[in-house]
């Protein structure tokens, strides 16, 4: 649920009630989200590197890059509701840890036996990835980092595992605003997949449909990917006068092979979760009817693992590739924002949103 002015107003007062003190790094995370639900993006100049504190305040505030207003409100409210009703005197905040569902406006995201589920909630949009669903997920893998489940899941609800980027999303936006816009979409889909390759836990995606576009080409940085024999996968970006993203440029040639890669990235053909895992994008495939059953059954086994091997082995295998990642990440964000500034692109848009053109 949104949350009113008034209730963000509440919420401030209430940190000044709190009897203990929540340590630094909760009070970086107020302020950050107080200046960006109060003033938006930071664009102060950033502080000197021997300026420790405004640095590490500017710091946690530019962190939240172009997340809207209403998002930094609700989640600042969300934070100060578990401080004041939170017995912890630690000074860390540990998300999850102590309640089984947090609120969010595009997900359900819920801790339980070990681990966290971060589902996508737009069943009616096919889970398609608007502005604000992707702030609470880089919101939601943070949290999920630090709480003490062992896996996360990701997962869609309804019929779809996601539709991908939410086609309507600069519907309504004037000429003249479409180019600050774009920039700072890109400038979220980079701190976006940034999150994905910084996760440190085993990172599950549970595809329980069909996955389009970046639902898909995210599936490379996670750590295992359960199908439905029901899901499909299709990254129709030529058909939309884009490029690759979400590091799929180099993941995907890695996992199946440039050819491959080219065949489903460029010419946009459209796999079966069988064809996907034959692909080695896929790790398995379940029939439908017992996928939930059978795939839950399977993370709560490896839950039981003991955590810290397994968050430090998947960061041994990873870790090697994270500058790598950083740098292929930064570069398709740049090549995108070209792309999404494109007539091919606007046209594809403006056919979608006239549903001229199914895919
Ligand atoms: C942040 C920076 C930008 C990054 C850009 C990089 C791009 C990444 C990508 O993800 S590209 C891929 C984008 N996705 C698509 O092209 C899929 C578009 N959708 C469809 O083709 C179809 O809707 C479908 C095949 C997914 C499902 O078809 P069908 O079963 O016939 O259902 P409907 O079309 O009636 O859909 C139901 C409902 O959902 C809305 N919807 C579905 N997908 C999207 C979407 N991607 N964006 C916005 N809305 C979507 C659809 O409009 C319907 O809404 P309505 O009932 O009409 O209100």
């Amino acid at each position: 649920m949104r949350s009113s002015q008034e209730e963000f107003e509440n919420a401030v007062n209430r940190v000044k009630l709190l009897k203990k003190d929540p340590g630094n790094e909760v009070k970086l995370k107020l302020y950050a989200l107080y200046k960006q639900a109060t003033e938006g993006p930071c664009n102060m100049p950033k502080p000197g590197v021997f300026d420790f504190i405004n640095k590490a305040k500017w710091d946690a505030w530019n962190a939240l890059g172009s997340m809207p207003k209403e998002t930094a409100r609700q989640s600042y409210v969300d934070l100060v509701s578990s401080l004041s009703s939170s017995s912890m005197s630690s000074s860390q905040v540990k998300p999850g840890a102590d309640r089984k569902q947090q609120e969010y406006e595009n997900l359900v995201v819920t801790s339980e036996d070990g681990i966290t589920k971060i589902m996508l909630n737009r069943p009616t949009k096919k889970n398609a990835i608007n502005t604000q669903m992707y702030q609470e997920i880089i919101l939601a893998l943070k949290a999920a980092s630090k709480d003490n489940s062992v896996l996360t899941v990701l997962t869609g609800n309804g019929d779809y595992y996601c539709s991908g980027n939410d086609l309507t999303d600069f519907s309504g936006i004037t000429a003249g605003e479409i180019e600050e816009k774009v920039k700072n979409n890109l400038d979220m889909l980079r701190v976006f997949v940034n999150s994905f390759i910084d996760f440190p836990k085993p990172l599950i995606a549970v595809v329980n449909g069909p996955a389009v576009g970046i639902a898909v080409t995210i599936l490379g940085l996670c750590d295992a990917v359960y199908a439905s024999d029901r899901a499909t996968f299709h990254t129709p970006f030529s058909h939309l006068g884009l490029s690759p993203e979400g590091c799929s440029s180099y993941t995907f040639p890695k996992i199946m092979g440039p050819a491959k890669a080219i065949e489903m990235l460029v010419f946009g053909k459209k796999l079966t979760a069988e064809e996907a895992c034959a692909r080695g994008l896929v790790t398995e495939v379940f029939p439908d009817n017992t996928f939930q059953k059978q795939v839950w059954a399977r993370l709560k086994a490896y839950s039981e693992f003991p955590a810290n091997s397994i968050r430090i082995s998947k960061q041994v295998i990873r870790n090697m590739e994270k500058e790598k990642l950083y740098a292929v990440n930064a570069e398709e964000c740049s090549v995108l924002q070209e792309r999404l500034l494109s007539n091919e692109c606007i046209n594809a848009a403006v056919n979608f949103l006239s549903r001229k053109a199914k895919l």
